[in-house]
């Protein structure tokens, strides 16, 4: 049988074909393929109720697809499989500690459940930089402490592929950074990573590369540089209505959409620089205001442009 057998090692950790989920009438999942290579850390992204959790849980072996195949190094996750679930770590979210415990006590409790001495609980600490807070209380740990630990959780036995949900969720901006950097650590020791996040500047520092998912479907999917090349949202510039007529503003050169809103004609470009010199033939350039494109423009460009199918 698959569950007895050694994993099959495979260059791809997952590979996702033609995935689709329904729950009654709600197309959870609409035909996903993708890949996600050994070693690397792979983000999805999207709206809420885009998919992700169900992509991701059907990758744990947590629920069954309706059609399409998943393999997971090598081998399918459903019917659920013993052996693969020892190969993956499931962050938990921090209300499911057992928060009268320690730091320490939360993780041999993990381990004991898996069938694994407290070595392994101690490893886990000090792997996510908690070493120090080993007999603090869970209850005493701060936000940025807490979701350490529910890294910790995930990697008591050392598993070799990681779910991280929202990992930097609800964190200020010191520890989400921190935080980072022991995520950067978990990837250099060459497990692989898939990451949800609502964030695109986590996104962008932690990833190599990045799905976006719309109303469960593959809208995007490459590096999350190539991305902001490649969706990148034009630059506004505001100017106050009656300065210049909508008209003007559209034979500049390089303009690709003016409207006028609350009293500013707002004009869409790519060229920011070469309109800016020309809008200021109208009018005085302190009176410009800009606006310049950022990857949450691009995003949501995108995943909005899906929205209205
Ligand atoms: N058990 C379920 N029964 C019925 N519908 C469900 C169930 N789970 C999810 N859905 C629906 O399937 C769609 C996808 O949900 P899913 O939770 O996978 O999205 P998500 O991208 O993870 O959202 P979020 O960012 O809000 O967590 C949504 O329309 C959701 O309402």
């Amino acid at each position: 049988m698959e569950t007895s057998e050694r994993p099959t090692e495979t260059e791809h950790a997952v590979v996702l074909e033609g995935v689709s989920k329904r729950y009654g009438e709600v197309i959870a999942l609409d035909g996903i393929s993708l890949t996600v290579g050994q070693g690397e850390f792979f983000g999805i992204l999207g709206p809420n109720g885009a998919g992700k959790t169900t992509l991701v849980e059907i990758v744990e072996g947590m629920r069954k697809a309706d059609a399409g195949t998943i393999t997971v190094f090598g081998q399918r996750p459903w019917p659920r499989n013993i052996a693969l679930l020892r190969r993956m770590g499931v962050q938990t979210q921090a209300s499911a500690f057992f928060t009268r415990l320690t730091a320490a006590e939360h993780l041999e409790t993990v381990a004991a459940l898996h069938g694994l001495d407290r070595g392994a609980a101690y490893r886990a600490l000090d792997g996510v930089g908690l070493a120090g807070k080993a007999r603090s209380r869970v209850d005493d740990l701060s936000g940025g402490q807490r979701q350490r630990l529910a890294l910790a959780t995930a990697l008591v036995h050392d598993p070799d592929l990681i779910f991280l949900d929202e990992p930097t969720a609800a964190l200020d901006p010191e520890a989400r950074r921190a935080l980072w950097e022991v995520l950067r650590s978990l990837r250099g020791q060459g497990r692989t990573i898939v990451c949800t996040t609502h964030y695109l500047d986590e996104a962008e520092a932690l990833c190599d590369r990045v799905a976006i998912i719309a109303r469960g479907a593959l809208v995007a999917l490459d590096a999350p540089t190539a991305l902001i090349r490649s969706l990148a949202a034009p630059a506004r510039l505001l100017v106050p209505a009656g300065r210049i007529t909508p008209e003007q503003a559209r034979a500049i050169e390089g303009v690709e959409r003016v409207t006028v809103e609350g009293g500013e004609v707002v004009i869409e470009t790519h060229a920011a620089n070469r309109v800016l010199v020309a809008v200021g033939e109208y009018v005085d350039m302190d009176a410009i205001q800009t606006r310049t494109a950022t990857l949450e423009d691009a995003y949501l460009r995108l995943t909005g442009s899906e929205h209205a199918r």
